[in-house]
């Protein structure tokens, strides 16, 4: 059995996968998956990290594997051009969920990839390769950028579930981090051939929020296809 775990910037996701994923939801840090671990007596053979965190986090997440699963072994997955190239000037500066998720969709060859997570990420992938893309914050850190450099713009934290025109501080302020986020996804989309050439795959912890206003199939365990077939090649080729 492996273990995938996607450490993103607001909390950390775990998969197991034997013949198929299955998301941990009782896990969404470091001590939650530590105790999981130490809870559940699993067969765990190989574990694989897509950490787009900070050193530290991804030091503490790695010395808790170690303990919980003293026997498993640890891939870090990181970008490889033989399997999927990007057209990043310096590619291993793009972030490995980013990555991770493309790969998920590669066999499609064109496709375009919005993850709503903490950060809002969209990239291009044409021909089998990434061409590049876009990043902005994300709506909660939308949110919290005007809430915490404004006056006059503070409102409760609300449900953010529509476009519609704001007519309350916190509608004007989701509505409008939605709305713009969703105009980005489809002018990109337009740009590379539009709906019927081009498809569109979403995840992110957001990913539900924009499902309504984007013609795009809802992937919530994407970065987890990708992290299952890197591990699956470091296992057949017996990478350490
Ligand atoms: N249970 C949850 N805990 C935290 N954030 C959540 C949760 N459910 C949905 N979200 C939303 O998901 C966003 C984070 O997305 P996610 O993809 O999990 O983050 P990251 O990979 O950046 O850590 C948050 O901004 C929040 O709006
Ligand atoms: C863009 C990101 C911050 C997204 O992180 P997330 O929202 O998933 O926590 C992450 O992929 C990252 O740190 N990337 C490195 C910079 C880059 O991709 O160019
Ligand atoms: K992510």
């Amino acid at each position: 059995m492996n273990l995938l775990i996607d450490q993103g910037n607001t909390r950390v996701k775990a998969c197991l996968y034997d013949v198929d994923l299955r998301k941990l939801e009782a896990v969404s840090s470091i001590a939650a998956l530590q105790a999981y671990l130490l809870a559940h007596n699993l067969p765990i053979d190989a574990i694989a990290i897509a950490s787009v965190a900070s050193v530290n986090e991804s030091t503490q997440l790695i010395t808790c594997l170690k303990r919980a699963l003293p026997s498993a072994r640890i891939y870090n997955v990181h970008y490889d051009a033989q399997i999927l190239p990007s057209a990043y000037l310096e590619p291993s500066r793009l972030g490995v969920d980013r990555w991770l998720a493309m790969l998920a969709v590669k066999e499609c060859r064109d496709a375009i990839v919005v993850d709503a997570g903490t950060a809002f990420t969209v990239d291009v992938l044409r021909a089998g390769q990434h061409l590049g893309g876009y990043i902005l914050p994300g709506l909660a850190l939308q949110r919290d950028a005007l809430a915490s450099q404004t006056a006059a713009v503070n409102f409760p934290k609300a449900d953010v579930a529509d476009l519609t025109i704001g007519r309350h501080t916190a509608a004007c302020v989701g509505h409008g981090s939605l709305r713009a986020l969703n105009a980005l996804v489809s002018s990109v989309v337009d740009e590379f051939g539009g709906e019927s050439t081009v498809a569109t795959y979403l995840t992110g912890g957001d990913a539900a929020t924009f499902m309504p206003h984007l013609k795009a199939e809802h992937r919530p365990l994407l970065v987890f296809e990708g992290l299952q077939l890197a591990l699956s090649g470091y296992l057949t080729r017996g990478d350490q």
